[in-house]
């Protein structure tokens, strides 16, 4: 399976009125014009939208986008989760719409995370007037990154790599402590990061429950100095930070997490790894972090 990049996320909110101004006012989005009443849909590049936040009865994610770069080979993407035993839905015609693409296909992972499988994203080619002149890091990178809950990682990792293709990248060794809702007690839970391209990981796959069904996702900013101010905004507005500023040991990220309205957080980073996938070698990380990231709470 060739899967390019993350393309969008959808997520439901029973607090769409608090992640309007989280996402406009201070994490420097813009509003797309795909938005409707109950359904914000938010621009950070050329696409029509990458982050769509709806009204509904929970907070949880909706699906994961991932691109692929034509019909065909969203057909053999199709076939081959059919193949390996995976249930695919093909979408129907207000859904495609709705997404705002060419076509598209959902699946579950073998934990139960919505995914969808798509082609031709619709551009919006005014320009992206941020609202402190910030910009995000994405083009063939795609939109950043998330970190998936799983309830049974060697499953979830032999799907990824294996089937979808993604490069594992490294590994880190979690304490039972950072793991609370693991399935098995074991004297560590291994934490996977993955990636279809060059950005150093897409996908993170967390090994524990988590209810919103997303642990975090992430946006690259362009600058030091747009994350600084980004982290300027969430003091001010009170939104409590999750992670301090810090440098990751894998992919090198400057960063902070702050929570978002409804339980998960957002990292918010800067200077990510490009990797070569033709000479990268997986290894394991022993540390989070060269400094700072201290955790909270
Ligand atoms: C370790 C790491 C490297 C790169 C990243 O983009 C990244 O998000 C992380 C941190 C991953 C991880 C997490 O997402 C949830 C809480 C975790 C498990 C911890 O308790 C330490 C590392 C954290
Ligand atoms: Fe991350």
């Amino acid at each position: 399976m060739d899967i390019r990049s993350l393309g969008y996320l959808r997520i439901e909110t029973t607090k769409l009125d608090e992640w309007r101004t989280y996402a406009l006012d201070i994490l420097g989005m813009v509003e797309s014009a795909d938005s409707t009443e109950d359904t914000l849909c938010l621009r950070i590049d050329d696409r029509s939208h990458r982050i769509v936040v709806q009204a509904g009865e929970s907070d949880r994610l909706i699906a994961a986008g991932w691109e692929v770069a034509n019909a065909a080979e969203l057909a053999r993407a199709a076939r081959e989760l059919e193949e390996a035993g995976h249930a695919v839905k093909h979408a129907d015609a207000g859904r495609i719409a709705e997404r705002r693409v060419r076509d598209l296909i959902q699946v579950a992972d073998p934990c139960g995370n919505p995914l969808e499988i798509y082609w031709g994203q619709a551009q919006d080619h005014s320009a992206l007037g941020t609202p402190y002149g910030n910009r995000f890091v994405t083009s063939e990178l795609g939109l950043g990154h998330v970190v998936l809950p799983v309830s049974d990682i060697e499953a979830a990792l032999d799907f990824y790599e294996n089937l979808l293709g993604f490069q594992l990248r490294d590994s880190m060794r979690l304490p039972p402590q950072a793991v609370p809702t693991a399935t098995e007690q074991r004297d560590f839970h291994w934490m996977h990061f993955l990636s279809p391209n060059r950005r150093h990981h897409s996908l993170g796959l967390y090994p524990g429950a988590l209810p919103p069904g997303i642990v975090h996702f992430m946006v690259e900013l362009e600058t030091l100095d747009d994350v600084g101010r980004g982290l300027d905004r969430m003091n001010a507005a009170g939104i409590p930070i999750a992670s301090s500023l810090g440098r990751h040991t894998n992919d090198h990220m400057v960063s902070f997490y702050a929570q978002a309205p409804g339980g998960f957080q957002v990292e918010y980073g800067w200077d990510g790894l490009i990797v070569d996938p033709a000479t990268w070698v997986a290894k394991e990380i022993t540390a989070d972090s060269f400094w700072g990231h201290q955790w909270n709470g």
